[in-house]
């Protein structure tokens, strides 16, 4: 279907969404153009899908790409955050399958997690800023409250299943691929962590240097290895995430109606995090010091930037 897609879409897209594991795709949007844009950073996971819904056009992007082919530490997540910014998104909207580490997350509930600890190894590319242009951005909250909100409210889509939409968590991102070993996953629970996934960095951290609005929604597919139930394997994640699509169609459903309706508002045009990173950048490197490529590349998520 992608290829008889035209490959250019015209108007500023203000608004995406993520899947991950068991979301390669949302049905019941009008497909209007797949996008494959070349970054700095390369090319994103996927094409990017344009659909519209009720005029509003929403960019999809596939994290592990189109046959679930990228690992977690694969996935070009700078490509995937430049390519989406330069069509215009400002706000994202990030599925993840995680193992819950809580005995009140059970497998089918949702997460709107509000906190990360970062368990990545340092072998991701995580950031824009390098290589002769130096950035340093507040990352205390790594999610975004106005955009947490919105999810939490649409809680209700999915009422009377017995599924639960808890609405604050704290993830742990693990590196991966292997799941952790049990003293692990006993760490992370004396750690206070709520979910665990491989996945939620450096996307959030990149949305962040980007000055993207982004909230990750976290859906529960195990109970990772602490518990006594069975430990979990891909199988399980992909019986549950199966079993709960029509949870989280429903959920992604009613995020987007909501966001669509305020589609060109300041919260949707994230202009609370205007201005954030390039500051950050700016008054770092001396010009002197300045590296011509890097300088580029700030310029391709900044239009303008070094003009003023
Ligand atoms: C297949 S289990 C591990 C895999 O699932 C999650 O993916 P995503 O966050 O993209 O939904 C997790 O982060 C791991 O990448
Ligand atoms: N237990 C687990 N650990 C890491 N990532 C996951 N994704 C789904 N379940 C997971």
């Amino acid at each position: 279907m992608a290829s008889a897609l035209p490959n250019h879409f015209d108007r500023p897209v203000h608004l995406a969404v993520i899947g991950g594991t068991g979301l390669g795709k949302i049905d019941g949007y009008v497909p209007v153009a797949a996008l494959t844009p070349t970054t700095p950073w390369g090319t994103p996971s996927s094409p990017i899908m344009i659909l519209e819904h009720a005029g509003v056009p929403i960019a999809f992007l596939a994290r592990h790409g189109l046959h679930h082919q990228l690992a977690p530490h694969e996935v070009p997540a700078r490509a995937n955050i430049a390519a989406l910014r330069s069509l215009g998104v400002r706000t994202i909207i990030a599925f993840s399958a995680v193992g819950s580490l809580r005995e009140e997350i059970k497998p089918m509930d949702f997460v709107v997690p509000d906190q990360i600890i970062d368990r990545t190894k340092g072998i991701r590319p995580f950031t824009f800023f390098e290589g002769g242009v130096v950035g340093h951005v507040g990352f205390a909250d790594p999610f975004d409250a106005s955009l947490a909100a919105v999810v939490q409210k649409c809680g209700a889509a999915m009422r009377g299943d017995g599924v639960v939409l808890h609405p604050t968590g704290t993830v742990i991102c693990m590196e991966g691929p292997a799941f952790s070993t049990r003293a692990e996953s006993n760490m992370y629970r004396a750690w206070g962590g709520s979910v665990i996934n491989m996945s939620a960095l450096p996307e959030a951290k990149l949305a962040r240097e980007a000055e993207l609005a982004y909230q990750m929604i976290c859906m529960a597919t195990d109970y990772d290895c602490w518990h006594t139930t069975e430990d979990v394997d891909v199988a399980m994640v992909m019986k549950y995430m199966d079993a709960n699509s029509k949870n989280a169609k429903n959920l992604v459903a009613a995020v987007l109606d909501e966001l669509c309706k305020l589609e060109n508002t300041d919260m949707v045009l994230a202009k609370h995090w205007e201005g954030s990173a390039q500051g950050a950048v700016k008054f770092m490197t001396k010009p002197e010091g300045r590296d011509p490529q890097a300088m580029k590349n700030v310029e391709y998520l900044f239009p303008g930037f070094w003009e003023n």
